[in-house]
């Protein structure tokens, strides 16, 4: 094994040793083929993918779009007020498992999902579960930050009047500001609650949108790459609320950002080509990774 330690995130990678090079799959004069990482064989998830105090659950998941097939056989639990940061090489799944936790691929209409998927136990894919009501319980933030074209507090309060989560005005009042403080946006919006959300900036519309989510009383909050169009103080902001926020929610984030991973989540999952090949601590990913495949990544061989 190489020295992961010296390559941890946010420290400088030692150039590999020569002999540590990897190999072209084929070779360029034998026409020989080389063991790449490709090769390397993923029987099963190592580590800890399943938990005792599971708040979601996840049982042999496949995941097709039309004819292709994009998850194989995932056995994941989330844990009860964890973050796990799901990380992985661009189409490895990460986005498609996430969105497996509330059915946003019920949207995509050649997307087929199968397994066992619960929340608290009950079946999330089963006829009595609506999709809508799902979607309150576990609620998520996109990429991109995505405010209604509404006023900032109408769209905190979007979803508390569409499930009627607030009998008069003075109620709604107290969820909305509620909402905006735990997102860490009430101080610099309470003046201008009926300005529109669009016109906040990029860091203040995600934490919006966190606190969109947040006005419907989630249990789980999914986060795919919340980040990514932040700047690096917007990106630490969020960084921070998320640590608050895990003592009272369920948190899973998918991240292209090891260091983001390593700073905010006890668990890391780590995908490659569908398959979920090693979920550990975090600690242990970055810095003892069990699996050939993760080491790879996580040293920056590919990815
Ligand atoms: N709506 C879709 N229709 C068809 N194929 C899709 C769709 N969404 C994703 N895929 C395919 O499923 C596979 C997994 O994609 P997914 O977006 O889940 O990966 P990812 O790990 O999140 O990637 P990235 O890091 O680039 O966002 C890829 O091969 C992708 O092309």
């Amino acid at each position: 094994m190489t020295d992961v330690i010296n390559t941890m995130p946010g420290m400088p990678r030692a150039a590999p040793l020569e002999s540590e090079t990897p190999k072209p799959a084929v070779d360029a004069i034998t026409g020989e083929k080389h063991r790449s990482e490709f090769d390397v064989e993923i029987n099963g998830t190592v580590g800890k993918p399943l938990v005792d105090n599971a708040k979601m659950s996840s049982r042999n998941c496949d995941v097709f779009y039309g004819d292709k097939q994009a998850i194989f056989g995932v056995d994941l639990d989330i844990g009860n007020n964890e973050i796990i940061a799901m990380i992985g090489p661009s189409g490895c799944g990460k986005s498609t498992f996430l969105r497996v936790l509330n059915r946003m691929n019920d949207t995509i209409s050649i997307c087929r999902v199968t397994g066992e998927h619960t929340l608290d136990g009950e079946d999330i894919y089963g006829k009595k579960t609506d999709p809508v009501l799902l979607r309150a319980r576990v609620g998520m933030v996109f990429q991109k930050p995505n405010p209604f074209p509404k006023s900032i507090y109408d769209n905190v309060a979007y979803g508390a009047r569409l499930h009627g989560l607030a009998s008069n005005r003075s109620e709604l009042d107290d969820l909305v500001e509620a909402s905006l403080i735990k997102a860490g946006l009430f101080k610099e919006v309470k003046d201008d609650l009926q300005k529109p959300g669009t016109g906040l900036s990029g860091g203040q519309q995600q934490r919006l949108c966190i606190a969109r989510a947040i006005a419907v009383d989630p249990e789980v909050i999914l986060m795919d790459e919340p980040t990514s169009a932040l700047d690096p103080i917007a990106t630490a902001t969020i960084e921070e609320l998320m640590d608050e926020l895990k003592s009272n929610y369920t948190i899973a984030i998918v991240t292209h950002s090891m260091q983001q991973a390593a700073r905010v989540s006890q668990r890391t999952a780590y995908f490659h080509m569908g398959k979920l090949v090693e979920v550990n601590d975090t600690d242990k990913v970055f810095t003892n990774p069990e699996h050939q495949l993760t080491e790879n990544y996580i040293t920056g061989r590919f990815g």
